[in-house]
């Protein structure tokens, strides 16, 4: 049987940094944002229905979602959120579940799940064990500003719109501090995996 460990925290807290450490190791790791990315696709079930709820306006010229323009809806009104959640969730667990059978039988060991919304849509009962990757609030607003080309007003929106990462980090198995460097990170992903016993 795969080891499926959950890994998460919160938007620009640094999940794909520690995801790169762990598959430079080897290690398979499902990614949630990029599985939402593909049940969204044009001619998808879920594609259809964001055009039913959100209607043409959030089409680009090539009919390909507008995530700008999503995102810009859902992360300042919590009931569109939902309302995409509804949609997109359903395929998204789908989607890791194959991904996951397909590891398992190429005889992998551990997998790992990388789940911004894991606590938010209660997915605990995916995985075996949880990381939280965890940053300061400071630190999680100025990388997200930087690394998206927010607005501090819209970090926020999209930082509200989840968890609040403290509340994250209590309930975690274990906690990543990815405040410091990056080399830092990665000593305690090694030390983790160690502790751990995970291998690929
Ligand atoms: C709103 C969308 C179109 C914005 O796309 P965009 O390319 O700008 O962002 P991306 O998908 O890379 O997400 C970036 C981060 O935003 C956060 N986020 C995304 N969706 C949500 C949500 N519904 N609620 C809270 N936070 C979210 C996550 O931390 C995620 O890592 C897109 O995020 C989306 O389709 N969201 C709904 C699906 C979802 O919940 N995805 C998150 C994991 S399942
Ligand atoms: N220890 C670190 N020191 C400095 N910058 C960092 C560190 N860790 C991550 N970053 C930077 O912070 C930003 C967010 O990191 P990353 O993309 O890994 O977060 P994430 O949790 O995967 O975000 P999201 O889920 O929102 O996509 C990136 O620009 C990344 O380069």
């Amino acid at each position: 049987m795969v080891k499926v460990i959950g890994l998460t925290g919160g938007i620009a807290s640094g999940k794909s940094t520690v995801t790169n450490m762990l598959q430079e190791k080897g290690f398979t790791v499902i990614d949630a944002d990029v599985a939402a990315r593909k049940v969204v696709e044009v001619g998808e079930q879920a594609y259809h229905q964001i055009i039913n709820e959100f209607g043409e306006q959030i089409l680009q010229s090539d009919l390909s979602i507008d995530r700008a323009k999503l995102g810009a809806v859902i992360f300042h009104d919590e009931s569109k959120r939902k309302q995409l959640n509804t949609i997109v969730h359903p395929a998204v667990r789908r989607e890791m579940l194959l991904q996951k059978e397909n590891a398992e039988q190429a005889g992998k060991n551990t997998v790992f799940m990388d789940i911004p919304l894991l606590y938010e849509s209660k997915l605990t009962w995916m995985v075996e064990k949880v990381m939280v990757v965890y940053v300061d609030q400071d630190t999680q607003l100025k990388r997200l500003m930087e690394r998206n080309d927010l607005s501090e007003e819209e970090a926020q929106a999209r930082i509200r719109s989840q968890l609040p990462l403290s509340v994250k980090a209590e309930r975690a198995d274990i906690v990543i501090d990815n405040n410091e460097t990056i080399e830092k990170t990665k000593d305690q992903v090694e030390e983790i995996l160690m502790k751990w016993g995970l291998d690929p």
